[in-house]
């Protein structure tokens, strides 16, 4: 088999300034390439299939996140989930013992995904002297949480999301809203009652960077009693200069 090779367009050490762990150390791994085109994408230089890359295998990736010795890693992009292989680096990423976030824009199956990771690493495993490979599979798989954009109206790519992603979010996955008007707003809301999104995963709001005001969001979940739901503004945009990389 041919050694899965990525085009990895940065990667960094940072504070994560987006979901679960905002605030905690993470590595950023950011991968070309997207198959969507939103309106206010804030990395569309990584979308451009010339954006200049660092060609990097799996155990080159595994390797730059080991030497920063930090717990957690997020793929991102771009869209990770489109990058052949991704599963197999996921799981040695797991095994390297990372906390992994995956990034990705609710247009793919990620399901799919996670049932390769799991394959990935039941084979990895086989050979070892563990008495139940399954459940040191499913204690890996608790450390894998797929952060899943709903893309609105606003973002001009809703046609593309995958509803039936919804039938198969964890406890410890996200469904994020990035909203741009009182319309997405509303638009979120509605997702959110139709898929018991908040009995099942975490649930976030974030404003389009300068393009709404926060406390619209946070009127509209006081008005409208949206327990059990976040908003949460971009930190590293509030640390560093908004259109800073590598941060
Ligand atoms: C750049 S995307 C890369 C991962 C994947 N393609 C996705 O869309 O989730 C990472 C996150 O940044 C968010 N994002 C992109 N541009 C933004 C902006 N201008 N303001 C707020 N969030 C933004 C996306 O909605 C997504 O949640
Ligand atoms: N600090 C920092 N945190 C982030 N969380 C998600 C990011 C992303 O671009 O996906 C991101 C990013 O680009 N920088
Ligand atoms: S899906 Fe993500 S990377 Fe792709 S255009 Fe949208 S925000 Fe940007
Ligand atoms: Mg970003």
């Amino acid at each position: 088999m041919s050694k899965q090779i990525f085009n990895v367009v940065e990667h960094f050490a940072s504070i994560n300034g987006e979901g679960v762990r905002a605030g905690e150390l993470a590595v950023f791994v950011r991968f070309r390439g997207c198959n969507l085109d939103c309106s206010y994408c804030d990395t569309r230089w990584a979308n451009d299939v010339n954006a200049k890359a660092a060609k990097m295998s799996v155990s080159d990736i595994v390797k730059a996140v080991e030497d920063v010795k930090i717990d957690n890693v997020t793929l991102t992009g771009g869209e990770p989930l489109i990058q052949a292989g991704i599963d197999k680096l996921i799981a040695q990423l797991l095994i390297s013992g990372r906390n992994v976030e995956i990034e990705t824009n609710g247009s793919i199956d990620i399901n799919k995904v996670r049932e390769n990771v799991k394959d990935n690493l039941t084979t990895a495993m086989n050979g070892q002297v563990i008495n139940d490979i399954y459940d040191k599979v499913n204690d890996e798989m608790e450390r894998l949480s797929m952060t899943a954009d709903y893309k609105l109206a606003g973002s001009n790519m809703e046609q593309y999301m995958k509803l039936d992603n919804f039938n198969n979010l964890q406890s410890q996955d996200t469904v994020k809203f990035v909203v741009s008007s009182e319309e997405d707003l509303k638009r979120a809301l509605e997702i959110i009652r139709q898929y018991n999104l908040t009995e099942k995963c975490y649930v976030y709001f974030s404003p389009v960077f300068g393009k709404i005001e926060p406390v619209t969001i946070v009127d509209f979940m006081k008005d409208n009693l949206i327990n059990g739901a976040r908003v949460q503004l971009q930190l590293h945009k509030f640390i560093w200069s908004p259109d800073k990389k590598g941060v």
